[in-house]
């Protein structure tokens, strides 16, 4: 059986986590933390990979403490930047036990993370491009951390296809050209009735490619999630992996 606590137990992904977690025959639920609890209870003799969706603005000493305390770690929680990524690389370099692994995935959902694969495919193949993410309205985050992997992926495909920047006269903007990311144009909606929804539209002339993954129900996220927790307690490589993709065979 495989061990899992779950932190942010309480949130709106925590929340279908511990349903996910009980609802497995290789999984046992160890503890369910949130805001105001002690991490420190989590350790590797009752845990062996915690589970943390909290907030961005917590999420790295979260998952700093869960690698001081021994424990493997997958985050679903946004917020991640280059230079937070290393501080999670520097703190499993000296965590306390050998081989210790940290996942972190911007989207757990097979729909987005293909349209995220699929999308650096498609990127040196067009002119223009422009990402679209939609979400719920209780979403703290804009752009969503989907939206910025994918930009990244695509900047990066783009590059090294050595594609010129996308084309845009625009001359005057109030903030309707979306957020620049490497480059690449992102746009957040937020609108009642939404979950989670990415867009991203592909242009050349006279033609376009639009590649769009929609997550209706955070359910989606679960097989995900399980997948990574597997993979942690079994043959992931030691250290920090990022983004589903590595898991499944593309
Ligand atoms: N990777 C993926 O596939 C997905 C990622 N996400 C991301 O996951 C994160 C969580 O989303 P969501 O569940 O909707 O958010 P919620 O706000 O519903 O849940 C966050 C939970 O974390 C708790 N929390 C806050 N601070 C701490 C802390 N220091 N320690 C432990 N728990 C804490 C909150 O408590 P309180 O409310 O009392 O502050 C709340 O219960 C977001 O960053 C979101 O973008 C979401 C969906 C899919
Ligand atoms: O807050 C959410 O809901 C989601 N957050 C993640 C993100 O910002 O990319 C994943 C998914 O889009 C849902």
């Amino acid at each position: 059986m495989i061990k899992v606590s779950v932190v942010g137990a309480k949130g709106r992904m925590g929340r279908h986590v511990v349903d996910a977690v009980n609802g497995a025959a290789d999984m046992q639920l160890a503890l369910a933390l949130d805001a105001g609890d002690d991490l420190t209870r989590i350790t590797p003799e009752n845990t062996d990979v915690a589970v943390e969706f909290t907030v961005p603005s917590v999420t790295l000493d979260n998952v700093l403490t869960l690698i001081a305390q021994g424990v493997d770690v997958v985050v679903g929680t946004t917020g991640w930047t280059d230079e937070r990524l290393d501080q999670v690389r520097e703190a499993l370099a000296k965590a306390p036990r050998e081989g210790q692994k940290a996942f972190i995935a911007p989207n757990f959902a097979i729909s987005a993370v293909l349209a995220d694969y699929f999308s650096t495919q498609a990127a040196k193949y067009f002119e223009s491009v422009e990402v679209i993410e939609l979400h719920h309205p209780n979403k703290v985050d804009a752009p969503s951390g989907t939206a910025i992997h994918t930009a990244q992926g695509i900047a990066a495909a783009r590059k090294a296809a050595g594609l010129p920047a996308v084309p845009d006269a625009t001359e005057t903007d109030g903030g309707s050209r979306g957020q620049s990311v490497d480059g690449i144009q992102v746009h957040a909606v937020r609108l009642r009735g939404l979950n989670a929804h990415e867009e991203v539209l592909f242009g050349n002339a006279g033609e376009q490619l639009t590649i769009r993954a929609d997550s209706f129900d955070r359910g989606s996220f679960m097989p995900g999630v399980l997948l990574a927790a597997r993979k942690l307690a079994s043959d992931a490589p030691a250290g920090l992996t990022v983004g589903l993709a590595n898991f499944l065979d593309l």
